[in-house]
């Protein structure tokens, strides 16, 4: 790329699409620094895969302005856009009676990459296929299939890769080669849109999430977001409920709130689990009680989701 490179991989600014009246996503605003995982997670029908084919110059938005690969998302550029990022998508749509290498080599030709046969050895040898090259697609695992999608994807080194679901179907141990996959191309400073229904996966590998149910409902590193939605807590077990828990929360300096959750159990609403709980652990020890655990809360990417996505009543 010549000159300066502009300080984000991607943004959108107010970027909305619709399908006639049918709104597939409204106002989405973000910025995504390049080298950055971004995790996009919502509900089915939110818009993520809209998204990624809006922002991949597929489909063309409805209003709102973007930036993909440090140029602005529209048709002059579009070509140029595509040369510099990469789309996986859900379903790998490799061609099942060709080889690993023929279905490398077709793609390769299609999207004219230079030094192909170089550039097939690598991808190959990133996604660990090296030796599977001459069997047939449709002979694969789907977790092998996902991980010839990579490589396709890969074929023109990226700099920005949407990754559709890319663990959808696979079971843990595929999916774990995939976040591994995954892991070694953020280590290489490639760009990585990630939409997911998984939300153990975005916490794993994702520096920041948003979460999207049509319009963008939160953005931000996971840690962040479960501290912004959810108060510090610690709870406290006992063997025997304590004779006077009042005055001895009472005494910590570092309680803010308590309440009694469970016959023996203490929920304390704190600022800073880390320094509260030796003080606790002294206040309970001075007081003689049986102290069963004494543990900070933790809240999952999931409770910031369902938090988050308005899930209807009875809907699990
Ligand atoms: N080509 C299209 N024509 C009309 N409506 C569409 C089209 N593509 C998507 N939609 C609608 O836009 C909305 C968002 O769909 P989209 O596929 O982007 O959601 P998603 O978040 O990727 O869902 P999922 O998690 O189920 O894949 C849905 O209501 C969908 O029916």
């Amino acid at each position: 790329m010549d000159g300066m490179q502009p300080s984000a991989a991607l943004s959108a600014d107010r970027l909305s699409k619709h399908f006639g009246d049918r709104v597939a996503f409204q106002d989405v605003s973000f910025e995504i620094g390049y080298g950055e995982v971004f995790g996009f997670l919502g509900p089915n029908g939110a818009g993520k895969t809209t998204t990624v084919r809006t922002l991949g110059t597929l489909l063309t938005p409805t209003s709102g302005t973007a930036t993909v690969a440090g140029l602005a998302l529209t048709p002059d550029n579009a070509v140029e856009i595509r040369r510099r990022i990469s789309i996986m998508p859900e379903s790998p749509g490799l061609y099942l009676r060709l080889t690993v290498l023929e279905n490398l080599r077709c793609f390769a030709d299609l999207y004219q990459v230079p030094t192909a046969t170089k550039r097939i050895e690598h991808v190959l040898s990133a996604v660990h296929l090296t030796d599977r090259a001459q069997d047939a697609c449709g002979a694969l695992s789907k977790g092998l299939r996902q991980r010839v999608a990579l490589a396709r994807a890969l074929l023109n080194d990226p700099q920005v890769l949407f990754l559709d679901e890319p663990t959808s179907g696979l079971d843990p141990v595929a999916a774990r080669g995939v976040h591994d996959l995954i892991d070694e191309l953020r280590q290489r400073g490639v760009t990585i849109f990630l939409t997911t229904h998984r939300l153990d996966e975005a916490e794993r590998l994702c520096d920041r999430v948003a979460i999207l149910n049509t319009t963008l409902r939160t953005i931000g590193r996971p840690d962040q977001l479960r501290d912004e939605l959810f108060a510090r807590t610690l709870t406290v077990r006992t063997a025997v409920p304590l004779g006077a828990p009042d005055r001895l929360f009472g005494s910590v300096t570092g309680v803010r709130a308590w309440h009694e959750d469970d016959l023996s159990t203490y929920v304390l609403t704190v600022d800073d689990p880390a320094q509260t709980a030796p003080e606790v652990t002294r206040a309970l020890v001075q007081a003689d009680a049986d102290v069963l655990s004494i543990s900070p809360s933790h809240h999952s990417l999931e409770d910031v989701y369902l938090e988050l996505i308005d899930v209807p009543a009875g809907q699990p």
